[in-house]
C-alpha cells in the first residue's frame, strides 16, 4: 500500500483564508483588529525562525503582530511586568510565550502568569483544566491542527485505537484528551513503554510527537493506519547542509500506513494556522461577539 500523503501545508491555508475572511468582517463591522504579541526570550536560532513566520502570517491574516524580544539572561521578574503590561493591553487578544525558556526561568509560574482568556497557546492551567473536563477552551495550537487533520481524513474518530507517542505538556497529553475527547480509546506512550512497536502496532491513528529523528518505522504500523507525525528535527544532509524530518521513516511507514503528514508541509503549518484562529477565538470570545465556526474543538 502507498499511503495518503496529507497535505496539512495546503489544509492550513484553508484556515489562514477563513481567519483572514473573519478578521476582514471584524474589522469592517465592528473597528476591531485582531492582535498577537509574541514573546521569545534568548537567541535560539530555530525559535527566531518560528517567531519569524508566526509574525508574517499573522499579519497577512489580517490582524496585528507584536514582538518582543529579550535577551537570554533577562530576569524572570522583567518578563512577569511584560506579560501583566500585555494582558492590560486592549489590543492584544492573544499572548505567545516561546518555549522553551532559559534555565533560570520558572515555566510554569511564566505560563499562569497570562491571562487565561488570552492564552492563545492553551497552556494555562485554567484552559488545560477546560480541555480535560470538555470546557470551553484556548486549545493547544499543534495538538488542535493534528485534531482537525484526523477529522479531514477520518470523519468520525470514534472507537478508533489512537496511539500517542510523547506525553509532554504541550503536545502528547493534550492530544491525548482532545481524542478522548472524539471517542476514541487513547493510549499515551513514552519513554518507559514496554514493547513500544507492539503497542504502536495496534493504532488505528498513531500521532508521534516524539522528537527522534524516524524512530517509528514501517513494521511499527498497521496496514492501513493514519500517522500524524509532529516531530520537527534538524539532521544533518551533507555537504554542510540540514534537512527537517519527522519522527516516523517516512519511506517505510508510508509503504504500510493509509495516510501519513509528511514533514514539512504536515502538522507545522497546521499549528501556525491554529494560533491564528485562537487569536481571532480570543478576540471574539473578549468582545462578545460570535466565534466563527469549525476553528475550534
Ligand atoms: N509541528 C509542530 O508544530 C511542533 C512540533 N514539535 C516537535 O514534536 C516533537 C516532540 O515535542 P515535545 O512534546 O515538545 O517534546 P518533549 O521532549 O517535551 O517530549 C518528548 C516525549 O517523547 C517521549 N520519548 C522520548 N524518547 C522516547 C522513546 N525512545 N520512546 C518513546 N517515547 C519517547 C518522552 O518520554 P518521557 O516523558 O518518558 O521522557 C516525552 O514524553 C519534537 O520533535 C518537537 O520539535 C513540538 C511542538 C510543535
Ligand atoms: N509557546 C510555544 N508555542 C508553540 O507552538 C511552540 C513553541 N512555544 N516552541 C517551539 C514549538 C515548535 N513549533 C513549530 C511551529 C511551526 C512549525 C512549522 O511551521 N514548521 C514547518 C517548517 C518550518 C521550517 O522549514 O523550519 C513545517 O513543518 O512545514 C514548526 C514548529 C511551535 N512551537
Amino acid at each position: 500500500m502507498t499511503a495518503t500523503i496529507i497535505d496539512g501545508k495546503a489544509y492550513a491555508a484553508t484556515i489562514r483564508e477563513k481567519v483572514a475572511a473573519h478578521v476582514a468582517r471584524l474589522k469592517d463591522e465592528m473597528d476591531i483588529t485582531p492582535g498577537l504579541a509574541v514573546v521569545l526570550v534568548g537567541e535560539d536560532p530555530a525559535s527566531q525562525v518560528y517567531v519569524r513566520s508566526k509574525g508574517r502570517m499573522t499579519v497577512e491574516a489580517g490582524m496585528q503582530s507584536f514582538e518582543h524580544r529579550l535577551a537570554e539572561d533577562t530576569e524572570e521578574q522583567e518578563l512577569l511586568g511584560l506579560i501583566q503590561h500585555l494582558n492590560a493591553d486592549p489590543q492584544v487578544h492573544g499572548i505567545l510565550v516561546q518555549l522553551p525558556l532559559p534555565a533560570h526561568m520558572n515555566s510554569d509560574l511564566v505560563i499562569n502568569a497570562v491571562d487565561p482568556t488570552k492564552d492563545v497557546d492553551g497552556f494555562h492551567i485554567l484552559n488545560v483544566g477546560r480541555v480535560a473536563t470538555g470546557q470551553a477552551a484556548m486549545v493547544p495550537c499543534t495538538p488542535l491542527g493534528c485534531l482537525m487533520l484526523l477529522r479531514q481524513q477520518l470523519g468520525s474518530l470514534e472507537g478508533k485505537e489512537a496511539v500517542v507517542i510523547g506525553r509532554s505538556n504541550i503536545v502528547g497529553k493534550p492530544m491525548a484528551q482532545l481524542l478522548l475527547g472524539d471517542s476514541a480509546t487513547v493510549t499515551v506512550a513514552h519513554s518507559r513503554t514496554q514493547n513500544l512497536p507492539e503497542v504502536v502496532r495496534r493504532a488505528d491513528i498513531v500521532v508521534a510527537a516524539v522528537g527522534r529523528p524516524g524512530m517509528v518505522t514501517g513494521d511499527w504500523i498497521k496496514p492501513g493506519a493514519t500517522v500524524i507525525d509532529v516531530g520537527i528535527n534538524r539532521v544533518d544532509a551533507g555537504g554542510g547542509k540540514t534537512r527537517l524530518v519527522g519522527d516516523c521513516d517516512f519511506d517505510s511507514v508510508s509503504e504500510v500506513a493509509g495516510a501519513i503528514t509528511p514533514v514539512p508541509g504536515g502538522v507545522g503549518p497546521m499549528t501556525i494556522a491554529c494560533l491564528l484562529a485562537n487569536t481571532l477565538t480570543a478576540a471574539c470570545r473578549t468582545h462578545g461577539l460570535p466565534e466563527p465556526e469549525g476553528l475550534t474543538a
